[in-house]
Formats: structure tokens, sequence, C-alpha cells
């Protein structure tokens, strides 16, 4: 286990709001399955947006390695949320898939047959081979999260990060969903964004909870507690599932609401 992402005293926002996030530290190990948290508003997005260079830290570092060495820049495959997809765009599952091979900075790459026969293998990978002639507005919402999951590791990155993966598709077929990236892990470091708490905890090996701050928890044996503290001044309630906590319900009241319809999505 090495380290792949080391985040010091981390400072982060935008010019209306320039401190959504203050003073995060955060590792994330190359065979890491990191699961993110926190209520609406804390800053999880921005966190993610930060590590993928689409923000520019105020204040701290981050500094990515690959075996142990410091290096300036790390291949991340990135599944955005879903409320970010324009599915009335007019492109192929083929090419969804193939634009996922596209390096950095470099828009009009001329594909190689190589690369095409990447995108089947990958699509075979995913159980969308054949739907690669469909458009991206004919599918369902979990095919389109293996779409965009396929394009997300087509390139092999180290490391890929989901936000929200979950909101894409009907809780009956989420199982399969987290089998993927079960198996993915074997290959990538995953960091997963979601509200679920109940997803989180039976998928991934490391928790941070985001709320303005970052508090970590090594393994996923949290107690209601540390949940309580983590989300600071939401009200949570935990039901419970065996000894785990399933699922946690928050009101939306104070200051950090960014959405007040959004309450039962929590
Ligand atoms: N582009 C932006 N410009 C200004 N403020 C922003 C921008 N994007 C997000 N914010 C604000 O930054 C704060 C953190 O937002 P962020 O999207 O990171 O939170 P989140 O934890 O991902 O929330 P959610 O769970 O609702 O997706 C919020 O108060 C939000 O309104």
């Amino acid at each position: 286990m090495n380290k792949l992402i080391e985040i010091q005293h981390l400072c982060v926002g935008y010019e209306n709001k320039p401190n959504v996030l203050k003073n995060v530290n955060l590792t994330v190990y190359d065979d890491d399955f990191l699961g993110i948290i926190g209520p609406n508003g804390g800053g999880k997005t921005t966190l993610v947006k930060a590590i993928l260079g689409l923000i520019k830290p105020t204040e701290g570092t981050i500094t990515f390695f690959e075996d142990g060495e410091k290096i300036n820049s790390l291949n991340i495959g990135y599944l955005p949320q879903v409320n970010q997809i324009d599915k009335k765009f007019p492109i192929t599952v083929f090419d969804v898939i193939l634009s996922g091979l596209t390096p950095k900075g470099k828009i009009f790459k001329r594909y190689s047959s190589e690369d095409k026969q990447k995108v089947r293998y990958v699509a075979e990978q995913m159980g969308v081979e054949d739907l690669l002639s469909r458009s991206i507005g004919e599918l369902s919402g979990g095919q389109l999260q293996r779409v965009l999951l396929g394009r997300a590791i087509a390139d092999n990155p180290k490391l890929i990060i989901l936000d929200e993966p979950n909101a894409y598709v009907d809780k009956r077929f989420e199982t399969n969903f987290y089998r993927l990236l079960g198996d993915i892990n074997k290959k990538m470091a995953i960091i997963l964004v979601s509200h679920d708490i109940g997803t989180i905890i039976s998928m991934v090996k490391n928790i941070a909870c985001v709320n303005g701050d970052l508090h970590y928890h090594a393994g996923t044996e949290i107690s209601p507690e540390w949940l309580q503290k983590a989300y600071d001044s939401c009200p949570i309630e935990i039901l419970g599932h065996g000894s785990l906590p399933h699922r946690v319900l928050l009101q939306h009241n104070h200051e950090r609401q960014s959405n007040p319809d959004s309450e039962s999505d929590l």
C-alpha cells in the first residue's frame, strides 16, 4: 500500500464563497476505496474539483505519487453527478467511452484501431457491448451509469472518482454496480462520494466526512457518535441495520443548505 495522493492543509473555495474547505488533510492510498460523505453543501464536490485540478487551492498542497515517488500529475477517471450530463447531446455510447481515451489538453486526437478495440473491451467489461451504436439519450439510468463508468476507466487511470453514482439508478440495480466497482478496485483506487451512508459502509475501506473541514476514519466501523460529530450541526438519525448504521436522515435548516427540496435524498 503506497500513498497516491497527499492533501495537506488545503483551503479552497470560490470567488463569492472563499472558505468552503478549511485546513483539510487527507491521504489516499493506491489500493484505497475511500467513501466521502457529508451534508449538502458541505464541500464534497469542491474537494473532488480540487483533486481533479479544476479549482486552485488558496492554501495548502495536493501531492501525487507513483510507486512512492512524487509525480506532477495523476491520471484520474471521473464519473460526474448525473445532473451534469446532457442526455440530449447527440453522442453514441461508443464515442462516450472513446472520449475517455483522450489525453488531457488534446481534444482533436486521432484514435487508433487499438483505441477502438479498447472501447469494445471496456464495453464488454461494463456489459454495454450491445449498446455501442445507441445515442446516450436512449439509455436507462443504469446503462448510462455503466457507460460513464466505462469512460472513466478506459484510460487505465490510477484512481477513479465517482460523484453520487447511486443517483443514476434504481436501488434494485445498485448491487451489480457495486460488484463492478469491487472488481475495478482490484486494479485502481476509488473515491466514492455518496449521501447514502449505508452504501458507503458496505462498500468502502475508509471514510471521510466533509463538512467545511474533513474528519477521516480509517476502516468502516464507525460509531453513531463519530457520525454525529463529523456531520457537525446537522441533526442525524441513524436507523439500525444489524449492527451497522443504515441510513442517515438530516434536516437541512442550517446555513450550508443549498437546496431546500433535497431533504429526501439523504
Ligand atoms: N461554482 C461555485 N461558485 C460559488 N459557490 C459554489 C460553487 N460551487 C459550489 N459552491 C458552494 O460551495 C459550497 C459547497 O458546495 P459543494 O457542491 O462542494 O458541496 P457538496 O457537499 O458537494 O454538496 P451536495 O451534497 O449538495 O452535492 C456550497 O455552499 C455551494 O453553494
